[in-house]
């Protein structure tokens, strides 16, 4: 029943008088000015023709993982940059933020796997040869962790930005290379070669490095840092791994063996993804624990 027809003032009425909230903005700045939604929320652009119901659902898995690719590598960054100064103890608590990114990346391919693969045939057409291969902010992170791969660079030759930051970040060390570094300065035998070398180049496993974990996993308790950072590091690349299995099957499901728009074999070539390591001295030491 209406308030002034009872007498009786509406109790939400009542609570928004009392705590003074804000109605007009019209010089003020409101919630989405700040988070531009004029802008995030007109960039979903669907393409099929008829319109696809299902297509929405498409743009907005991806770009919602955008958004969460960049929060990553912002992250990973400053993960790295505080690796570089010693600062062991803030670098992990980045590093555990990370890890809960990478957890929400990958319990949202729950969404997209309720696209069926009737629903993916009729929106496929319309995204020609487009592919999550083009993701610069994907290869950021896996040039970040390590995986570096120069021809990946190539596929962002149409996109200045992304080729100049890419190929920069080729050419850097990477959060691992700086946990080496750290390593070395904190009187570890880290071998030489390990230190010093082309960072553009894809890293090879040390059995030298290897040697060094070792020690550390004997005695965690007189390496408890650097313990730690081992085993988060071990926890980031499990939580990837986890993302490309996802991304696996759910591809699996909606396109099967078919090839892929960015032009690989689709399934088979994203099933070798799942034999790629970031960290192989950190896996090879476990064979070495106890043993
Ligand atoms: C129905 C959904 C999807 C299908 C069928 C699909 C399919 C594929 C295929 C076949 C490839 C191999 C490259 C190619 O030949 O195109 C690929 C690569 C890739 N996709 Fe997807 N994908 C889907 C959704 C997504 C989503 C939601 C993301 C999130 C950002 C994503 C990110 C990527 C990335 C980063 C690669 C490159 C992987 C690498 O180089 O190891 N994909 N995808
Ligand atoms: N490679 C996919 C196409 C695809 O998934 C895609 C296309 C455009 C934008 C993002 C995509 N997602 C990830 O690969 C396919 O072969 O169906």
């Amino acid at each position: 029943m209406d308030s002034a027809v009872d007498g009786v003032t509406d109790p939400r009425s009542k609570r928004d008088l009392e705590e003074g909230i804000q109605r007009d903005f019209t010089r003020k700045m409101s919630y989405g000015d700040y988070l531009r939604l004029d802008t995030l929320l007109s960039a979903q652009q669907p393409l099929s023709d008829p319109p696809q119901h299902d297509e929405l659902l498409f743009i907005i898995q991806h770009q919602t993982s955008e958004l969460w690719l960049k929060l990553l590598i912002h992250e990973l960054r400053s993960a790295r940059t505080l690796l570089m100064s010693d600062d062991l103890g803030p670098a992990l608590k980045r590093l555990a933020r990370v890890k809960h990114i990478q957890h929400t990346l990958t319990d949202q391919w729950s969404v997209l796997a309720t696209l069926t693969p009737s629903e993916y045939a009729e929106i496929r057409p319309f995204l020609a040869a487009s592919s999550g291969f083009q993701s610069a902010q994907y290869r950021e992170v896996e040039f970040l962790l390590g995986n570096k791969n120069a021809d990946m660079v190539a596929v962002f030759s149409h996109d200045e930005g992304a080729r100049i930051a890419l190929d920069a970040l080729l050419r850097e060390p990477s959060l691992y290379d700086e946990f080496l570094a750290y390593l070395g300065r904190r009187g570890y035998a880290v071998p030489a070669e390990v230190l010093d070398r082309d960072w553009s180049q894809p890293y090879r496993l040390s059995e030298g490095l290897v040697d060094v974990f070792a020690d550390v996993y004997a005695r965690p308790n007189e390496h408890w840092g650097v313990y730690e950072t081992c085993e988060e590091l071990v926890d980031v690349e499990d939580n990837f791994q986890q993302w490309r299995f996802r991304h696996l099957q759910v591809v699996q499901r909606t396109i099967g063996q078919k090839t892929g728009t960015g032009g690989s074999t689709g399934v088979d070539f994203l099933r070798r993804a799942l034999d790629l390591t970031f960290f192989p001295e950190l896996y090879e030491v476990r064979t070495r624990v106890g043993a």
